[in-house]
């Protein structure tokens, strides 16, 4: 049996570190366990130019001990109003790592997404034609379609036809949560990846539904059914290399998760990697851990591996039932790893 594992830094590819106040909780918990992360752009006001996003990255720094070594990458928020030139110069600035397609009204602080991929067409084929990933949540909003079936029937709608219609452009389908967005990923070429949240490896739709309504395990996409969790495990500990690590932390006050009408997010950062390791010691796939968290993603994002390592020993790891007042991801469990 395997007691210790030591692996290059993990990235997280998908993570919400909020603004002001939150950003000063949350953050940190991040920068201990990943070097670099995909800092998604949802905040009120969205972050949709150059110039904001480099101001949110100041302020992220600001918010972390001057010495940490974190290093926020940088989405633009599309909206139906993005300039493709605004885009591009972000990438060649360095300050764009990827382009945020949230369609309107689909999840937290969407109010300004997408209403058509005919509306962003432009800023699509100059991503397109730099290269710059388009990260995708994958939900259609329209009201006729059960909250379930969202995922799926986005990849009917509106993901397979731009890929048709745009097969050079560069994809993460965020957070992926269903047996039909696996095989959507595995069948596409190599241009086409995917995230895996923590949550959506260890619930299903039950633990949010059974015995009460349990706000914390609310989160957008929903956890679906059994058989698409066994799926969603099956392809984060396989050997594709098209599926690796992005947490999607969200935190929210516990009041606004706690409420008549709560909101959609699980903040899972501070065990972030303990919480992997778990799945991946129960699938037996240990020796796979180190692909889905530290390779897959830099391979697919063209840059290189991190050098330094860490190491997770076997050994409990108890989640308190609030982390600087945020109830965590796994409040009240046991995780059987922790980070050394
Ligand atoms: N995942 C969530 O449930 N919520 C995210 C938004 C998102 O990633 O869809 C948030 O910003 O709160
Ligand atoms: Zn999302
Ligand atoms: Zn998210």
């Amino acid at each position: 049996m395997t007691d210790t594992i030591t692996l290059r830094r993990p990235d997280d590819w998908h993570v919400h570190l909020r603004d002001g106040d939150m950003l000063g909780r949350v953050a940190g918990a991040t920068a201990l366990q990943f070097a670099r992360t995909i800092v998604m752009p949802n905040l009120a006001p969205p972050v949709t130019s150059v110039s904001a996003a480099r101001a949110y990255r100041d302020r992220i720094m600001a918010a972390l001990p001057r010495d940490t070594r974190f290093t926020p990458l940088m989405t633009a928020y599309l909206t139906d109003d993005s300039d493709p030139q605004e885009i591009a110069r972000g990438a060649a600035e360095g300050v764009f790592t990827a382009a945020k397609l949230y369609p309107a009204n689909a999840t937290t602080n969407s109010a300004h997404g997408v209403t058509s991929i005919a509306a962003i067409r432009n800023v699509l084929e100059a991503m397109e034609a730099i290269g710059l990933p388009l990260l995708v949540h994958g939900e259609v909003t329209d009201a006729d379609i059960d909250i379930f079936d969202r995922e799926a029937v986005f990849i009917d709608r509106v993901l397979a036809p731009l890929l048709r219609d745009m097969p050079g452009l560069r994809i993460v389908f965020e957070h992926v949560t269903t047996a039909d967005a696996v095989a959507f990923v595995e069948s596409a070429d190599a241009d086409v990846a995917a995230t895996i949240t923590p949550h959506h490896l260890h619930i299903n739709r039950n633990a949010m539904l059974v015995g009460g309504i349990r706000p914390h395990a609310y989160c957008l996409p929903v956890a679906k059914r059994e058989a698409h969790r066994q799926a969603l495990r099956k392809a984060a500990t396989g050997t594709s290399d098209r599926f690796f690590l992005g947490t999607d932390s969200a935190p929210h006050e516990r009041a606004a998760k706690e409420s008549a009408c709560g909101c959609a997010g699980i903040f899972n950062a501070p065990f972030a990697i303990e919480s992997y390791a778990q799945v991946f010691d129960d699938e037996g796939a240990l020796d796979r851990l180190e692909a889905f968290a530290s390779l897959n993603g830099p391979a697919f994002y063209r840059l290189p591996p991190n050098e330094e390592r860490i190491t997770l020993k076997r050994g409990e790891t108890i989640v308190p039932d609030l982390v600087d007042g945020i109830v965590p991801f796994h409040a009240g469990e046991t995780l059987g790893w922790s980070l050394a």
